[in-house]
């Protein structure tokens, strides 16, 4: 048996009991199956989880179903079981939680004035007796009892005290303080632990647990306060899931523990490389989304969009991450391309996918990325490889687009005002279509005297959403020549219009006339 399932007090190694099944299941709409149980309870006792709670027998028989399904299945840790300070869900619990190798029956009262007085309707005196009675009942049932003192942060410390010291005698052999409504503050939770533990006769023959809620987003600064002031459990959920605001995060309590074991030399038995996929199985089982800024397991917590915090990335990791993802089973840092990216993650992008470009290229194709990181939400590798194309293939391109502007109306015309630039002079062309791609095109022949058959015109979504980049591909014959040209633009019609001046362009090279037909015609 475990130091956790006998009570042996251990100074260095903080216990971790995941309550994911029962107190984060209490969480709206969290509500798993039976095999999703199965499924997270696995991923707990692979991960290291010393103490499963499974869930609270008494609530339903759905609820014992999972209990003594997750004890019979679950291989290392201990599986505990919720009862009220009530004969009969304390047997309840006991029968559910007997199917385990270990097995732990979980207890708790009220202890704060307002619960006795409104929740519970008993005295100081009563809720004394019920705790000598009921923790002693499940010691008869299991050497392995925990006993909790519901709203502990709102008790008087000194009736705190009496109770937590009849639950030892009664036979407890852990005892959670838990701040059941999120109320307290580090300090003075570390002072409520140290105070108890020091002044409880038979303290040191028990573990003390923490148990903390996240109202005032503190559960894990309190949780860890816990530690310091003397608690050697810490109940926790993965992603934090929990009633109201949820529980402590196990996987932050983990890390933090972890990555500054020099402010607080305390271990767990977490392999904390599970704790990307335990986050998953979660968020899949409760149907929870993860925030992504969510610490540890947030999509966001190992990615970098800033130019100068990417920079450092490329640098020397440990410029801005003081984990690697590979702590935590992420596989690796991503360095997301967007506005606020600069030139050296642009590189290195562009590196990975394959391009070497010249000096001049590389300004020309950054300053385009940032146009279009200015006018898309998320810029997709597949849009840096049709930018870059799309620079290098027109890169020659004597005939540009200048400005372009374009009227369509249902059930009437379309009309096409665009400039052009054809070896550097402007040149203007104004004409009415069918449609606004018969208007551009027309506008373009028009401009440039020359009117090629048009052999294919097709429009894809470089990556999917409204804001996509459109790649328009044109196919031009004139004269028994064939010519192509692409382009990419977040507006369909721009990139339409660059990519039949591109193949314009390209007709002209072939023809080896360069733009000299262009630039005579547009000059008569
Ligand atoms: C802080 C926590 O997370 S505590 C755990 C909370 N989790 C849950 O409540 C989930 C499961 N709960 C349930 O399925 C149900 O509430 C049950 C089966 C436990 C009880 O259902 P019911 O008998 O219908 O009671 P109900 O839920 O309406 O009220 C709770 C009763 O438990 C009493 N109670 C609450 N905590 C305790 C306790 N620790 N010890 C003894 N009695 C308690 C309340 O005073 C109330 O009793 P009353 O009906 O005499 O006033
Ligand atoms: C039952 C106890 C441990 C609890 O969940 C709480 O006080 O929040």
């Amino acid at each position: 048996m475990s130091a956790a399932a006998t009570g042996t007090s251990n100074t260095e190694r903080v216990f971790i009991f995941d309550t994911t099944l029962r107190d984060g299941e209490q969480s709206p709409g969290a509500t798993m199956t039976l095999d999703e149980k199965l499924q997270v309870a696995e991923a707990l006792d692979e991960m290291g989880v010393d103490i499963i709670e499974a869930g609270f027998p008494i609530a339903s028989n759905g609820d014992f179903e999972a209990v003594v399904a997750v004890a019979k299945h679950v291989k290392n840790a201990v599986v505990a079981g919720l009862a009220r300070a009530i004969p009969a869900d304390i047997a309840r619990a006991g029968e559910a939680v007997r199917h385990a190798r270990q097995g732990r029956i979980h207890t708790f009262v009220s202890t704060s004035p307002i619960h006795l007085a409104h929740q519970m309707k008993k005295t100081e005196e009563q809720v004394l007796e019920i705790i000598s009675a009921t923790v002693a009942q499940a010691r008869n049932l299991t050497d392995n009892v925990e006993w909790s003192a519901m709203d502990a942060t709102r008790t008087p410390i000194d009736y705190l005290a009496r109770c937590v010291e009849l639950a030892i005698r009664a036979g407890a052999t852990t005892i959670n303080l838990p701040d059941t409504v999120g109320y307290a503050v580090p300090e003075e939770h570390e002072a409520m632990f140290r105070s108890i533990i020091e002044r409880v006769p038979g303290a040191d023959t028990v573990i003390f647990s923490a148990h903390c809620h996240n109202d005032l987003g503190l559960a894990v600064a309190n949780s860890l306060a816990a530690v310091r002031g003397g608690a050697r459990q810490v109940e926790c959920t993965i992603n934090g899931l929990g009633e109201r605001a949820g529980n402590a995060a196990l996987e932050e309590i983990v890390m933090a523990l972890r990555t500054r074991a020099d402010a607080m030399p305390y271990a767990t038995n977490i392999e904390s490389t599970h704790l990307s996929r335990a986050s998953r199985i979660v968020s899949a089982a409760a149907n929870f989304p993860v925030q992504y800024n969510k610490a540890i397991v947030g999509k966001n917590a190992f990615a970098h969009e800033s130019g100068i915090h990417q920079d450092g990335m490329l640098k020397n990791a440990q410029t801005y991450e003081i984990m690697t993802p590979e702590s935590v089973g992420i596989k690796e840092t991503t360095l997301v391309m967007g506005k606020h990216s600069g030139r050296a993650a642009f590189k290195d992008k562009l590196r990975e996918l394959g391009y070497e470009l010249g000096e001049n290229a590389f300004q020309e194709a950054f300053q385009r990325f940032k146009d279009l990181a200015d006018r898309k939400k998320h810029v997709y590798d597949a849009d840096i490889v049709a930018l870059v194309d799309d620079e290098a293939g027109s890169v020659d391109d004597r005939i540009r687009l200048v400005d372009m502007e374009v009227v369509s109306k249902t059930g009437g015309m379309h009309r096409c005002d665009l400039v052009l630039s054809v070896d550097g002079r402007e040149v203007r062309a104004s004409f009415d279509g069918t449609g606004s791609v018969d208007a551009i095109f027309n506008a373009i022949k028009q401009a440039v005297g020359k009117d090629p058959h048009l052999v294919l015109y097709a429009v894809d979504g470089v990556t999917g959403g409204t804001d996509a980049q459109a790649s328009a591909h044109v196919r031009l014959e004139m004269n028994g020549r064939i010519a192509s040209g692409n382009a990419a633009e977040p507006d369909t019609l721009v990139a339409s219009a660059r990519a039949y001046l591109n193949a314009v362009n390209r007709l002209m090279i072939e023809r080896g006339a360069a733009a000299q037909g262009a630039t005579e015609a547009v000059a008569s």
